[in-house]
């Protein structure tokens, strides 16, 4: 808002400008108007009505009466006084008459002078009107601009109402809202006194609790010393553990064997119009669950048909509704021996399409995963419940195969079109661990990495088509979990830990099919490709050196238990003859744990390769290594 100057008001001051004090007689239509009025002399006037010539009526009246009067007395005196009246009278008039003229001369004069005035006057006036204009027009244009203010004092002064209507509202509201915190106010006022009544409370009851408090601290550092203690104390008993867990296992057998029949697929009846019933072996369990008995006919040179019923037993035996969960529960002790140090192995062996890479691997549900993935949480869990006992493990996982004794890589980034590496086999005696040059090891630090890496694995693992099994694998697989471990103490609980390191080595394999030449192609053998005969030849070569070893492994431990007190030299193991034998090396010798899961097809037609794998497993369940027990178990 600007200040407001005084307006003059023009056309007032025009109008209230009085008029021009003198008026101009009219002389004549072309005389400028005179602003004062010409002055006659009074006197003139007054003479002249006195020498006027009297009005004609009066002159006759005179005359009459004159006539009558002097008519009477003497004609000629009367006229000749009337001449001489009458010339008096004329030479008045001359004199008047001069005295017009001359005051007419005057008056023109004067009318000059009033003209010239006037000029002046107009000249005055036109400057007037001029300054008048100029202060009109500087009048106007400030009204404009005031106009604009005004405008804008306006629309400034609508906004301003507005912001005050809004202001007011606020106000309003903010009135309302003081009026509520007013309110809250006091009631906050009174909660603040009883929160000051608590807290009067409360404070003593601190000082109380200071005590309290004092005491227990008193009674921690006690509880410190004794818990300190009791860590010592469940140190010692985890050696102790350890070494009960190793006990155990040696009980059960360093080699254990499990027996695990697969159920009748529907592809197993597809291809014919047989029932299940007509194409199942004839296998019966018997109720110790470590039993299996196949039954055989088979016709004689004479013609006879013999029936001969085949019995094995086994550290554990499952039929064919088994679940995977119900066979990792056995193995599952497993797990914590590789935490403990133990190198351990786990084998599938079986026949093609018995369901060797199903107990391992598995499928893709949580029910139908296999022992590698359950294997490998297994750790884990170990894993985690050891960091109470003052233990740290790193755990790393490798995946191989060997094809036609050949080691590929099967978590290797690089593709076909590269040159693939040769991988060796590197015992470390002082350590007793085996490393495999260029071979990609991965970090685990979860089980759910595993099923990345099964994955990866088979899509790089040698299968081929054959007659039992589509994707039968032709390869030995070998998935190896490395566990370190260090003792690093409780160091929340103030204990230090004892620096121990233990390695273990937890390896499951699923091992190439176990059937003979004729079984994987038919016609034994005949027509098939060089490249499958030699295949099948390298997987028969590597399972009966896997036989020998065990078996070497057993009449070494039978040795060493019995006779080599006596200077007897060690029973050579001929871990060399196959890749896999002494890839496995140091997971089958010395205190290893070994565990064979042979898997049985339920099919009639697969009967007399069924009785060659359950005698080659019945080989390696008679055995025994490590823990110095005997080399064989109780049964033959
Ligand atoms: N216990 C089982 N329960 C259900 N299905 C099974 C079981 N065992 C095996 N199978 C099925 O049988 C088929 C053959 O099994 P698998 O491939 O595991 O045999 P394999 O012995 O590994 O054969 P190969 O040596 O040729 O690889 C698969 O379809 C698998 O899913």
């Amino acid at each position: 808002m600007g200040t407001t100057r005084p307006i003059r008001p023009l056309r007032q001051t025009q109008a209230s400008k009085p008029p021009p004090t003198t008026t101009i007689p009219k002389l004549g239509s072309s005389m400028p108007k005179p602003l004062t009025k010409p002055r006659a002399p009074n006197m003139t006037r007054t003479r002249m009505r006195g020498v006027s010539a009297p009005p004609q009526q009066s002159i006759v009246a005179a005359r009459g009466r004159t006539t009558s009067g002097s008519l009477s007395r003497n004609p000629s005196s009367t006229l000749d006084a009337d001449m001489a009246a009458e010339k008096r009278k004329l030479a008045n008039v001359q004199a008047n008459h001069a005295l017009i003229s001359k005051q007419l001369h005057s008056q023109g004069t004067n009318n000059n002078n009033h003209r010239r005035e006037l000029i002046g006057y107009a000249d005055e006036l036109e400057q007037m009107r001029r300054k008048h204009q100029k202060e009109i027009d500087d009048l106007e244009e400030e009204l404009v601009k005031r106009e604009v203010e005004t405008n804008e004092v306006v629309e400034d002064l609508k906004t301003c109402k507005e912001d005050l209507d809004r202001e007011r509202e606020t106000v309003g509201s903010l009135n309302e809202t003081i009026t509520q915190h007013a309110m809250d106010r006091e009631r906050l006022d009174t909660q603040i006194q009883s929160l000051n009544d608590q807290n009067a409370d409360l404070q003593k009851r601190n000082e109380d609790l200071q005590d309290t408090i004092e005491d227990l601290k008193t009674q921690l550092l006690t509880r410190n010393d004794v818990l300190a203690d009791l860590h010592k104390e469940l140190f010692e008993s985890e050696i102790a553990r350890r070494k009960l867990h190793n006990m155990v296992l040696e009980l059960k057998g360093n080699i254990r064997v499990f027996c695990r029949v697969r159920p009748i697929l529907p592809s197993d009846t597809s291809s014919s119009s047989s029932s299940p019933e007509d194409i199942a072996a004839e296998i019966t369990y018997p109720e110790d669950s470590k039993s299996i008995q196949l039954r055989s006919s088979t016709t004689t040179a004479t013609g006879n048909i013999r029936h001969e019923t085949h019995s094995f037993t086994f550290d554990r035996v499952f039929n064919t509704t088994a679940s995977q969960r119900h066979v990792f529960e056995e193995i599952e002790l497993l797990a914590q021996s590789c935490l403990d140090g133990h190198n351990v192995c786990i084998f599938a062996y079986g026949q093609t399409g018995s369901g060797k890479s199903f107990t391992m691997e598995g499928g893709l549900g949580e029910e139908s995963k296999g022992m590698i993935p359950r294997a490998v949480e297994q750790v884990f869990r170990v894993k985690d419940a050891m960091k109470s006992r003052g233990w740290e493990y790193s755990v790393e996982g490798q995946f191989l195969e060997i094809y036609n004794e050949t080691i590929n890589d099967l978590l290797s980034s690089s593709t076909s079109a590269e040159p693939t590496k040769k991988h060796e086999i590197k015992h470390d005696l002082k350590t007793n661990t085996t490393r495999v040059t260029d071979l990609t090891i991965i970090p685990l630090t979860s089980p759910s990495q595993t099923k990345t890496l099964l994955t990866l694995a088979n899509k790089r693992r040698s299968v081929a088509s054959t007659l039992v099994n589509e994707h039968s694998s032709r390869s030995h697989s070998v998935f190896t979990l490395r566990i370190s471990g260090l003792n690093v103490g409780y160091p929340e609980g103030g204990v230090e830990g004892t620096g121990e390191r233990c390695e273990g080595c937890l390896n499951l394999v699923d091992l190439a099919g176990s059937e003979r030449l004729n079984v994987s192609f038919g016609n034994g053998g005949r027509g098939v490709g060089k490249e499958r005969v030699k295949e099948t030849q390298n997987i028969n070569k590597s399972l009966s050196a896997l036989g020998d070893v065990i078996a070497a492994m057993g009449s070494a431990a039978g040795t060493t238990a019995g006779n080599n007190t006596n200077g007897q030299q060690q029973q050579h193991v001929p871990y060399r003859n196959s890749k896999l034998t002494y890839l496995l090396q140091n997971s089958l010798s010395g205190n290893s744990k070994t565990l064979m899961v042979l898997n049985l097809s339920p099919l009639a037609v697969h009967l007399n390769e069924s009785l060659c794998s359950l005698r080659f497993a019945t080989k390696v369940n008679n055995t025994q290594i490590g823990g110095g027990g005997v080399g064989k178990k109780g049964r033959g």
